[in-house]
């Protein structure tokens, strides 16, 4: 079956004064997968996302999301997207709940707050600060967050920088439910781990253009395709492995 375009980014450059930080991308996002664009720091990622998110002017080029011309519809399109909030947004005096059904009437949705926690294993937190959850727990409530609106696309800008591994792999999980109900993912990461695991499709961002995009298994294969071989013998499991089993796949922040 046809994959349908759900963003379409034609010739996307963004200069900031004499520097140009995004030097001509194109790619297309298809609809209902995790679309990744990974790249060192200062590749042009997090510029690129905003543009689409409508939260920063592009130079040139054309972004269509849904079939809406950024130029003609930003409104429609922000209609359309959720985007992780600055944490500053997050009023320190109301509990988790009480922020979602702040959110929701910012986006005059009814939302259940109870059952959005419970998806992203929450619940137990309703009534708790934003400020005293575990750095694994404010993540999940940030993507909550995304969702409120009901969104078609959402954008997660590293979503599991600074995580242990058990909270990374349980971020991943998660994020791969939200596509699995039906919304299409785009994240931002340095992490080819994650990228690994979680894209259905990536890009290769680097200093401002993209030199590969293709499935991760593709693009694996078309390297060792080339003739490349590691130098070291693949041990059968890795260090991280040696940690989640010693200390266990279970979440340690509750
Ligand atoms: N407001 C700005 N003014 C000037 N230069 C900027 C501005 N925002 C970003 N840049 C520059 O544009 C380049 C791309 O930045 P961007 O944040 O998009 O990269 P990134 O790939 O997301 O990196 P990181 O992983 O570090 O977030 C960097 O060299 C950055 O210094």
């Amino acid at each position: 079956m046809e994959k349908r375009k759900i963003i379409e980014v034609r010739d996307l450059v963004k200069k900031y004064g004499d520097f140009t930080a995004v030097k001509g991308i194109s790619f297309d996002v298809y609809e209902n997968e995790v679309f990744g664009l990974l790249g060192p720091n200062g590749a042009g990622k997090s510029t690129t996302l905003e543009i689409i998110e409508t939260l920063r002017e592009k130079t040139s080029g054309t972004v269509t999301v849904n079939g809406l011309n950024l130029d003609d519809n930003p409104e429609a399109i922000k209609q359309l997207i959720g985007v992780q909030l600055q944490t500053s947004g997050y009023y320190p005096g109301l509990n988790l709940l009480e922020l979602i059904d702040l959110f929701g009437g910012l986006y005059n949705r009814k939302v259940d707050g109870m059952e959005l926690l419970k998806q992203f294993n929450l619940e137990d937190k309703a009534k708790e600060k934003y400020k005293s959850l575990s750095g694994g727990q404010k993540q999940r409530f940030s993507i909550a967050t995304t969702l409120i609106n009901r969104p078609r696309i959402i954008f997660l800008d590293e979503p599991t920088t600074g995580l242990d591994p058990q909270a990374r792999r349980n971020l991943w999980t998660l994020i791969q439910q939200v596509r699995d109900q039906g919304t299409t993912v785009v994240i931002t990461t340095h992490y080819m781990d994650e990228a690994e695991f979680l894209c259905d499709r990536c890009a290769i961002v680097d200093s401002g253009k993209i030199i590969a995009l293709d499935t991760p298994d593709a693009l694996i294969d078309q390297l060792v395709a080339g003739g490349f071989e590691r130098k070291k013998e693949v041990k059968l499991a890795n260090l991280e492995d040696v940690f989640i089993h010693l200390t266990g796949k279970d979440l340690r922040e509750e």
